[in-house]
């Protein structure tokens, strides 16, 4: 591995006893409670749980968005105490500019940080083409389907080269077909990259294509109900998906959740 591919390969994410809260005294919300969790450089991590649990709180910590009330957050080793290019956050919500095209969204970021705009555009068109949209670098987010607005999105994330990928539902607005059409892009992004990605989602089958491990949280303040390994390769075919070992993951992640929603106690060994 040459030098610069290993500054650019995936970052390792710890949480060391975190606890995430919003607010004080009496209108304090503790959403997560004393999270210890290390996530291996280029680990491809899903995290499932009930709505509200939390999830996204999680990963607005990665992101340096919310400080943990105790413990620590680290990526690298280093506290994530702000947002930084090292780590690309996409989420389930339009938040291209839309007064801008496609391809001054993605060259946004090298723009504030003054990379000349030959060089950003070019990296812009590279990755756009690289997200199968070449021949739409012009075009408006208004003109473009939800899938073509996400990868959009993602080639925004991507071109500051982030070492930790964070994916918030991103395509949980999308037809089953596109869906699955964009995990195949996000798998070969992380492959291509070597990048960490930390994915919430609250689809199982999703967790189960992609995953190397995926973690399951109880309801807030949540709590690790369950960390498993998904150990299979990929392309996950339907022949895996259909083995009795891969059902048996399945199954218990769906059993932990929806115990997880209705407040039911942790069942299974
Ligand atoms: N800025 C905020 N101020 C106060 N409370 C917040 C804030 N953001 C989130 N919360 C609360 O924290 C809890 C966790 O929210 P979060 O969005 O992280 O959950 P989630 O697991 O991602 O939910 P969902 O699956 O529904 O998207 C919720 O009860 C939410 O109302």
């Amino acid at each position: 591995m040459s030098a610069r591919e290993h500054d650019l390969a995936g970052a390792r994410v710890q949480f060391q006893n975190a606890t995430l809260a919003f607010g004080h005294g009496t209108r304090r919300i503790e959403t997560v409670h004393d999270l210890t969790l290390d996530i291996a450089p280029a680990e491809f991590f899903c995290i499932v749980g009930p709505s509200g649990c939390g999830k996204s709180t999680l990963l607005k910590a990665i992101a340096g968005y919310h400080r943990p009330e105790r413990g620590e957050v680290l990526v690298d080793g280093r506290p994530s105490k702000e947002p930084g290019p090292d780590r690309g956050m996409v989420s389930q919500q339009h938040t291209l500019f839309p007064w801008r095209t496609a391809l001054d969204n993605v060259a946004f970021g090298p723009k504030m940080r003054g990379i000349p705009a030959p060089e950003r555009q070019e990296a812009a068109a590279r990755l756009l083409g690289e997200m199968g949209l070449s021949g739409f670098e012009r075009s408006y987010p208004s003109q473009l389907s939800g899938g073509m607005q996400q990868r959009v999105e993602i080639a925004r994330a991507l071109i500051n080269e982030p070492k930790v990928l964070l994916l918030d539902e991103p395509f949980s607005a999308l037809d089953a077909e596109t869906r699955r059409v964009m995990q195949e892009l996000v798998l070969s992004i992380w492959q291509t990259r070597k990048l960490t990605v930390v994915f919430v989602t609250h689809d199982i089958d999703e967790a189960m294509f992609l995953a190397d491990r995926i973690l399951v949280l109880s309801r807030r303040p949540s709590e690790v109900r369950a960390d498993l390994p998904v150990a299979y390769e990929r392309p996950r075919t339907l022949d895996i998906a259909a083995s009795a070992d891969f059902v048996a993951i399945k199954r218990r992640c769906l059993e932990l959740v929806r115990e997880g929603s209705s407040g039911g106690k942790f069942a299974l060994g």
